[in-house]
């Protein structure tokens, strides 16, 4: 390539991170339907010039022709690495052989984490505490501890004199669609569901961030993944409910069925909660995005489990499913189990187990010998009847 776009988002900072248009995957776990971006941005003062976090293995190269577009690479002061992952800090060592008086600003957990994973040597390493800040000349950056946002050692950057927030991976979302809010369309559904995926099991962590954020009132948010906020509202006004763990009248509905016994009773308790007010959203766990499943457990009251017994215990895909409910811990206040068995079952039990640690009342949870009867029918609309009072009480 022989020019790049690198956009000035604010004056003297420029995107230079990189978008990852066709990558499907990430964790080896959630499907990204449009991509992702990595993003990285510089800063230039009119005396120093520091990179915030860099970019994925494979986008060495389009990070150094985009830095070199602005300012040359060797001449950076500082390399801000924001958080050890490597989506953002993969690039930092090549970076710093290429700058060879650049100086890596983390926290104090990140030091240890740059010297394991990147091999930063520790006379390179300045590691900085909550409120410290690093004067660039005619503009200064502050440093924000955000332990567990979502590893221990991430903290935020704050552009005091621009009022740019980079937050890294908190707020963020995967596209690499757009470079400001305005230009993606269904840019709130993509960052629930990167909370629910990401930020989610850090919720209290989640909480104190977002007020230290908020206290800063900046103008515009450039986190690390997808589009820079230019109206940070709308963002904050998501995560405060998010974060807080505010939850709908809503069911959302888990299964897997091989004969369709299974998914007999879910779809009975499905019209019973629909017909009880109750806003449903349904995932068959064989074709279900794990990603779409997380964005529906932010702000779901219950959860439905429908499996059938499997040599023992519940089919894969739903002791899976489970273990994802269990580990991304979701505000979900109720739960029902909804199973059917040839001879012995045993997926009733295994669920109990792995959803026992949680704080999810089980409201019921019903086994059927092979398929439904009408008999069993009425139990389950009953069974669907207590959930929806139980939803609606809150
Ligand atoms: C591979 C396989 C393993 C099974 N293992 C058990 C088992 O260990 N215990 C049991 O009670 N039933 C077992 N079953 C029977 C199913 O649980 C039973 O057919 C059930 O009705 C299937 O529900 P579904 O129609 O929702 O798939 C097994 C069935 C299959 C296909």
């Amino acid at each position: 390539m022989d020019s790049y776009f690198v956009p000035e988002i604010s004056d003297n900072v420029y995107w230079v991170g990189t978008k990852d248009w066709n990558r499907r995957m990430f964790d080896a776990l959630i499907p990204l339907p449009q991509g992702t971006s990595y993003n990285a941005y510089l800063v230039k003062g009119d005396e120093k010039t520091a990179l915030i976090d860099s970019v994925n293995p494979g986008f060495e190269k389009e990070l150094e022709q985009k830095i070199n577009q602005i300012h040359k690479i060797k001449d950076i002061d500082y390399v801000v690495m924001n958080h050890a992952e490597p989506d953002h800090s993969y690039s930092i060592p090549l970076i710093m052989e290429m700058a060879p008086d650049a100086m890596l600003v983390t926290t104090e957990k990140g030091a240890g984490m740059a010297q394991t994973y990147y091999n930063i040597p520790q006379d390179r390493i300045m590691p900085v505490k909550d409120g410290d800040t690093l004067n660039l000349g005619n503009r200064k950056l502050k440093f924000i501890s955000a332990p567990w946002l979502h590893w221990p050692e991430t903290m935020f950057t704050y552009l005091e004199e621009n009022k740019v927030l980079f937050p890294c991976d908190f707020f963020g979302a995967h596209t690499a669609f757009g470079i400001y809010d305005g230009d993606v369309d269904d840019l709130m559904s993509l960052a629930k569901r990167y909370f629910g995926e990401i930020m989610m099991p850090f919720r209290k962590m989640g909480k104190k961030g977002l007020e230290k954020a908020q206290e800063l009132s900046p103008a515009m948010i450039a986190p690390s993944h997808g589009p820079i906020y230019k109206n940070p509202e709308r963002i904050f006004k998501a995560y405060s409910d998010w974060t807080a763990g505010n939850t709908r009248e809503k069911a959302i509905v888990v299964y897997v069925s091989m004969w369709q016994s299974t998914q007999d009773m879910v779809m009975q308790m499905v019209e019973t909660l629909q017909s009880e007010g109750i806003e449903v959203c349904l995932y068959n766990l064989e074709n279900a995005d794990i990603g779409d499943i997380a964005m529906d457990l932010v702000d779901s009251r219950a959860v439905v489990l429908g499996t059938p017994t499997v040599l023992g215990g519940m089919h894969p895909l739903a002791l899976h499913a489970a273990n994802l409910v269990k580990t991304l811990r979701p505000p979900l206040k109720y739960g029902a189990a909804l199973s059917s068995y040839g001879w012995g079952g045993g997926a009733l039990s295994q669920l109990q187990d792995v959803l026992g640690s949680t704080k999810i009342e089980l409201v019921g949870a019903m086994g059927v010998k092979g398929p439904c009867t009408k008999d069993d029918t009425g139990k389950i609309i009953e069974l669907g009847r207590e959930l929806a009072g139980k939803i609606r009480e809150g």
